[in-house]
């Protein structure tokens, strides 16, 4: 599934009009392709009402309006902003008009049981102007189903922050800033806002209608699908070394239980072996819950001054370290090895220097993101797509930026955003797993990129299957113990 930037939108749309496929079309597609997504959500007898604005967005309400009259519902089409200013939008409108169909008067005493918004669409420019905002905020207290067109009114298509002023230290749903939609239907992909926040609690349930133009983006939604089709097979004739070894330096005695979550990642992801360099106190507590796992004791020290096992091919560190310098030093030296390495928690810090052998993959929640970038964790948030691309790009990684909405970025400018997870994950020790996870698929995979989405959607595939019979509550990390077994059985059941 396609994420696709404002700018992207209107290259592809000026490139189609040079091409003979004119805007006039595509609006023609926008509004049929909508009234085919929207008209099942409605009954004959509801009154709905149709608000547009003066751009394309509201010229696509306008075709929407004609085909849902055509089909006999009772649709009001109404422009509280006066009317359409851009060429595209006039001609649909004159259109409509000949049709003998009718503009009505913004009257705020009317009552509606659904209201579509067609107000601003990708051209919107923050922050909103009252005349809108009052619209806005009079949708938002009307007890309709409320339903917007590409994106909520007061959100921009790029960036997840809505209001430009001292206002916006809010970050929750505010009446006025923004149409409070239900369902939103984005026309020819998805926009990165609906991934943002606070953004992202405008949309709603939401849908992509397609409106005929060829697809492109370096940004993509991953999918189920991507991940059944590039989980490696396992032939029957495979030994312990077919699977590679996987090093992971994590744990302290100070905190062992992090390494535990770590090894549980790698050992049920598909790692034929699996060394854990950790403390003498670390190892005992790994060992009883981990038996298959090896160790390399006083690991942290050893390998930061130069000592590291042999024959590994894939290798992470940080979870559970206390020993900043030791780690850093650490991964200087895993640095120098020409394998996959994920760098993460107590691993994580600012560094001059981010030029490995191998691929290097890091993975910082927002926090850790800003500590990273300078960043606030609020502009992060707001920007996380952009912010983890330009990242990536800069010292040549691979970011996995966690939180609702994963974001991975590649130094090649591939993109992609994971839709699973849920705030099950939202606990101590989930990291931990994953960074167990990455190092395993990396180890298990011919390609570093598959590996890691695949990590990552598979880790959230997990608390999805979780609340399917329990509470996002009660989900702990040690529970990917069990919950990896049954998601991998699924996505190996589905090839
Ligand atoms: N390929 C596609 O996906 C297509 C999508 N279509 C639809 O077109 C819109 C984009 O249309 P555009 O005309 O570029 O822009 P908008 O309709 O979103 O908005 C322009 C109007 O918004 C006003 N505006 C902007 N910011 C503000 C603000 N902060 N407060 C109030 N008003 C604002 C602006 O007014 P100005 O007076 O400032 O100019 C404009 O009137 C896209 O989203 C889709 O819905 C096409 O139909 C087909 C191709
Ligand atoms: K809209």
């Amino acid at each position: 599934m396609y994420i696709h930037q404002a700018e992207q939108i209107k290259k592809i749309d000026n490139q189609a009009s040079e091409q003979g496929f004119s805007l006039f079309s595509l609006m023609e597609n926008a509004g049929r392709g909508l009234f085919e997504k929207i008209s099942p959500l409605l009954k004959k007898e509801n009154q709905t009402l149709i608000l547009c604005g003066r751009g394309n967005n509201g010229g696509d309400g306008v075709v929407l309006a004609r085909y849902l009259k055509q089909a006999g519902f009772h649709v009001s089409l109404v422009f509280p902003l006066s009317e359409p200013k851009t060429k595209t939008a006039k001609q649909h409108l004159d259109y409509y008009l000949q049709q003998d169909f009718t503009v009505e008067k913004w009257n705020t005493n009317d009552r509606y049981d659904v209201i579509i918004d067609c107000l601003l669409g990708i051209g919107t420019k923050l922050p909103l102007r009252s005349d809108v905002k009052n619209v806005v905020s009079w949708c938002n207290q009307q007890d309709a189903l409320r339903i917007a067109v590409d994106i909520p009114s007061g959100v921009q298509a790029d960036r997840g922050d809505l209001v430009v002023s001292e206002e916006s230290e809010q970050p929750n749903i505010q009446l006025n800033h923004a149409f409070l939609a239900d369902y939103t239907f984005s026309l020819h992909g998805y926009k990165p806002s609906i991934f943002l926040l606070p953004s992202g609690k405008y949309f709603g349930k939401t849908d992509v209608v397609s409106i005929g133009l060829k697809q492109t983006s370096n940004v993509n939604l991953l999918t189920e699908e991507s991940v059944w089709k590039t989980f490696p097979k396992r032939n029957d004739a495979a030994h312990k070394g077919t699977f590679g070894t996987s090093l992971l330096v994590a744990g302290s005695d100070e905190m062992p239980g992090s390494a535990v979550l770590a090894a549980i990642g790698a050992i049920r992801s598909g790692t034929g072996k699996l060394i854990m360099a950790t403390s003498h106190l670390a190892a005992t507590t790994i060992a009883s819950r981990v038996p298959e796992a090896t160790f390399m004791l006083n690991g942290l020290e050893t390998i930061s001054e130069g000592e590291v096992p042999e024959k590994i091919i894939a290798a992470g560190i940080g979870p559970g370290i206390a020993d900043i310098t030791k780690a850093q030093k650490a991964v200087d030296e895993l640095m120098k090895l020409d394998i996959p390495l994920v760098i993460d928690a107590g691993a994580l810090r600012e560094r001059k220097d981010w030029h490995a052998r191998g691929p290097v993959i890091i993975t910082p929640h927002p926090g850790e993101f800003s500590r990273l970038t300078g960043r606030s964790v609020k502009e992060i948030q707001a920007n996380r797509i952009k912010l983890a691309r330009k990242f990536s790009k800069k010292y040549d990684l691979a970011v996995v930026l966690k939180g609702k909405y994963s974001i991975i970025a590649f130094p090649n400018g591939e993109t992609f955003v994971n839709p699973t997870g849920n705030s099950g994950l939202a606990k101590g020790g989930s990291g931990d797993v994953l960074t167990g996870m990455l190092v395993s698929m990396l180890a298990t995979h011919d390609n570093y990129q598959d590996a890691v989405k695949n990590a990552v959607y598979i880790h959230g595939l997990c608390a999805d299957i979780w609340i399917e019979k329990y509470s996002e509550t009660s989900m702990v990390a040690s529970d990917f113990a069990q919950l990896l077994p049954e998601v991998l059985g699924k996505i190996e059941g589905n090839r």
